[in-house]
């Protein structure tokens, strides 16, 4: 097992759009921006014939937000992704249409020690110039805002033991089989104020396939200086085989000092941080990772 800062979720995914008459354009879309997954959607819900595909109008901006592509669902042909790309199918799993799975998650208190909390705050603050952007173009603005660092080892590996130690009882707890597990990923996030992420799943792509489990540890300076930034956490229901993001939602209290699990493949969103002091030290900050299976 071993930790890894990664960045995959700042790749984009080329995709060919194939439509109806010939025409073809390419855009880049990020692997988890619900765009995407509605085009893939559309696809499915063509090849099997399903009645209740819904209809619905793509507006996509292309050339850097120049221009807007704008078509018909019943006009999308197909797709060409690079790097390959495939909506998770369920396995084994009949649900009666329109049902709703719920979502389920486990917040644990007190995660780390007082004084591991202390250090962890110090260490952040000394190492403030060090975090980088998680948006990468003037499109991810509107979808991602928040800043990240990538490396932190003595943290990471604190982290990282912690989960490890008491994964079979997270793993129980969540109802999921046993599964073989072959890294545990890791990264530091802060949202500060107007910061959130827009709703998407953590393994949407080729490359995020065997995240199983997602981990969100939550600290702040004391007293809090910020409100808002709440993790909602999707239902599902299933349609034509494939699991699809419910209206319904479990709201998550960003507790300071408490750490979150939930299934990587949920739907999820940041909701905006208020901070009116904007200071860096006031920020909603997260060591937040992924569990991966090993591959089959
Ligand atoms: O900060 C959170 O509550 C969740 C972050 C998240 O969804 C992610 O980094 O993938
Ligand atoms: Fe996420």
């Amino acid at each position: 097992m071993s930790t890894n800062s990664q960045q995959i979720e700042n790749k984009k995914v080329k995709v060919q759009l194939l439509l109806a008459g010939g025409h073809q354009y390419t855009v880049y879309l990020n692997p988890d921006d619900p765009v995407l997954h509605s085009l893939l959607t559309t696809i499915v819900a063509r090849a099997y014939k399903q009645e209740s595909a819904s209809h619905c109008l793509f507006q996509i901006p292309i050339y850097e937000g120049h221009s807007a592509l704008s078509f018909a669902s019943e006009n999308l042909v197909g797709l060409v992704t690079e790097p390959p790309l495939w909506i998770q199918q369920t396995e084994n799993i009949q649900p009666v249409a329109n049902d709703i799975l719920n979502s389920s998650y486990v917040q644990i208190d007190n995660f780390l020690s007082p004084n591991e909390h202390e250090r962890l705050i110090k260490y952040v603050l000394a190492n403030k110039s060090n975090f980088v952007s998680t948006s990468t173009s003037t499109n991810d603005q509107n979808y991602r805002r928040s800043m990240v660092l990538y490396s932190f080892p003595d943290f990471a590996e604190l982290i990282v033991n912690k989960i490890q130690n008491i994964m079979p009882d997270i793993i129980s707890k969540l109802g999921m089989s046993p599964f073989p597990i072959s890294q545990i990923e890791s990264q530091l996030t802060s949202h500060n104020d107007g910061n959130f992420y827009k709703i998407h799943n953590d393994n949407g792509s080729s490359d995020t396939a065997t995240r199983e489990l997602t981990y969100v540890y939550y600290f702040n300076r004391e007293p809090k200086r910020f409100s808002g930034g709440e993790l909602l956490i999707y239902d599902s229901k299933v349609e034509n085989n494939f699991y699809v993001k419910a209206e319904s939602f479990k709201t998550v209290e960003p507790r300071n000092n408490s750490v979150v699990f939930f299934l990587s493949r949920y739907m999820h969103e940041v909701l905006p941080v208020n901070c009116p002091s904007k200071a860096f030290a006031d920020s909603r900050f997260t060591i937040n990772g992924w569990v991966r299976r090993e591959a089959s």
